[in-house]
């Protein structure tokens, strides 16, 4: 039997089973098989150099942002709006074939966006080109689901669960599980409250469908099952997801109105040209990007030309800001002058480990430096607001 019939029969015996106090050990036992068998499938079969063949894109900017979503629901018509490279749209299915990458330029930022093949139900078990297409999202920063607003609102559960299937979670934090496997002393399992959905007879199980007899469990959330063998597989991806519904140009006003209400969702017309500079916002706004000036002493910073960091990509320190610059530039730093909203007063002197915020401007001071004369230069303390870029131009920093 094929590890897809294995998933099917494990899926109709849960379905099978009544969810109650006394099925509840049995039912968690079936949900770790499935994750194993699904882990398993994951896995790039035997002779390809992996699950992405002949989708791989070479990263480009500061951001990489992937369209999901059925055929037919304006993805190409979205790429090309967004980016000006051309992706081929049609009225019928399966237009797009491969991975088409395009770039956006928002707040002196490279985005990437990729338009991708649709995908349907069963994608996550390789129906259509579902893996590839998943393995390419897997690897951007985060996922636009584009839905078409006058189909069915079930869409957007059905792609969720096929991304789930694939060990994404989409909007979510990882669990405050805290789990470490260990060489003897059994299994330690505690809480920091009370829990409602596992207790340490469950967790027992779970661990010893994967055969571990070893390990510190400490729940520092009433988390479920479900959340213990994500913490357990480990392989999960936590990613930002903004849901797109697009062709709002063909359905009612009341329709649109109730769309738009929802968490994490905006609604579009490519058609139309609806609400476009909006989805560029909030994409952006969810990268989290942090731009952050270089300001050489005594002269103003460069505002079109910012170092961007990301805490999901390489972090946000000074340290971080340093390496970004050159590798070798951070064991010169004696410290850095930082002027912006992560700066309790202008300038702030700050160390390495200091956490940079987005439109930050940052003079470093490195340490021969000092012994040419330093100046007294850190007595220039400017008034500046809280957003530099506000008064860029109106009041040069000082220093
Ligand atoms: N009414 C309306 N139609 C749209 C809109 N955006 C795209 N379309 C149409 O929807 C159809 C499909 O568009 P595509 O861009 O090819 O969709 P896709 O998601 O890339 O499709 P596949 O590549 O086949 O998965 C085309 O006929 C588009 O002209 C819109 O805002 N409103
Ligand atoms: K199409
Ligand atoms: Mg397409």
């Amino acid at each position: 039997m094929g590890i897809i019939e294995k998933i099917k029969e494990i899926e109709a015996e849960m379905a099978r089973t009544q969810k109650n106090k006394a099925t509840e050990y049995h039912l968690g036992q079936l949900k770790a098989k499935i994750a194993k068998l699904r882990t398993q499938l994951l896995e790039p079969p035997k002779g390809s150099s992996g699950a992405g063949d002949g989708f791989e894109v070479t990263k480009y900017g500061h951001g990489r942002v992937a369209l999901i979503g059925f055929p037919s629901v304006g993805k190409s018509t979205l790429l090309t709006m967004l980016t000006g490279t051309h992706s081929e749209a049609a009225s019928y299915e399966f237009t797009t074939l491969t991975c088409i990458p395009g770039i956006i330029h928002y707040n002196d930022t490279k985005i990437q966006l990729l338009d991708l093949p649709g995908i349907i139900e069963g994608a996550s078990e390789g129906k259509g080109r579902g893996r590839q297409v998943i393995a390419v999202s897997k690897s951007s920063d985060i996922v636009l689901m584009v839905l078409d607003a006058s189909k069915s609102e079930g869409h957007r559960q059905i792609l969720t669960r096929e991304l789930e299937a694939v060990g994404l979670r989409l909007n979510k934090r990882p669990p405050q599980i805290y789990f470490k496997k260990k060489k003897t002393g059994g299994i330690s399992f505690n809480s920091t409250l009370p829990l409602t959905h596992v207790d340490e007879k469950l967790c027992y199980q779970i661990l010893h469908e994967y055969k571990i007899h070893n390990a510190e469990v400490l729940f520092r959330e009433d988390a479920t099952v479900d959340d213990l063998i994500d913490v357990i597989e480990g392989n999960r991806k936590y990613m930002k997801c903004i849901y797109v519904y697009n062709k709002i140009d063909v359905i009612g006003i009341d329709d649109v109105d109730k769309l738009a209400r929802q968490p994490n969702s905006i609604v579009i017309s490519c058609n139309l040209k609806l609400n476009l500079d909006r989805l560029l916002a909030k994409m952006w706004e969810a990268m989290g990007l942090v731009r952050v000036y270089t300001k050489p002493q005594g002269q103003q910073p460069d505002f079109t030309d910012p170092v961007v960091l990301s805490a999901d990509r390489g972090g946000c320190t000074v340290e971080d800001f340093c390496n970004n610059i050159h590798r070798s530039l951070v064991k010169d730093v004696k410290y850095v002058l930082v002027w912006g909203t992560s700066a309790r007063h202008y300038p702030q002197h700050c160390g390495l480990g200091h956490v940079l915020q987005d439109e930050d401007v940052v003079q470093i001071v490195k340490k021969k430096e000092k012994e040419d004369g330093g100046r007294g230069r850190f007595k220039s303390h400017s008034t500046a607001p809280a957003r530099i870029s506000d008064r860029e131009k109106k009041a040069p920093l000082k220093t």
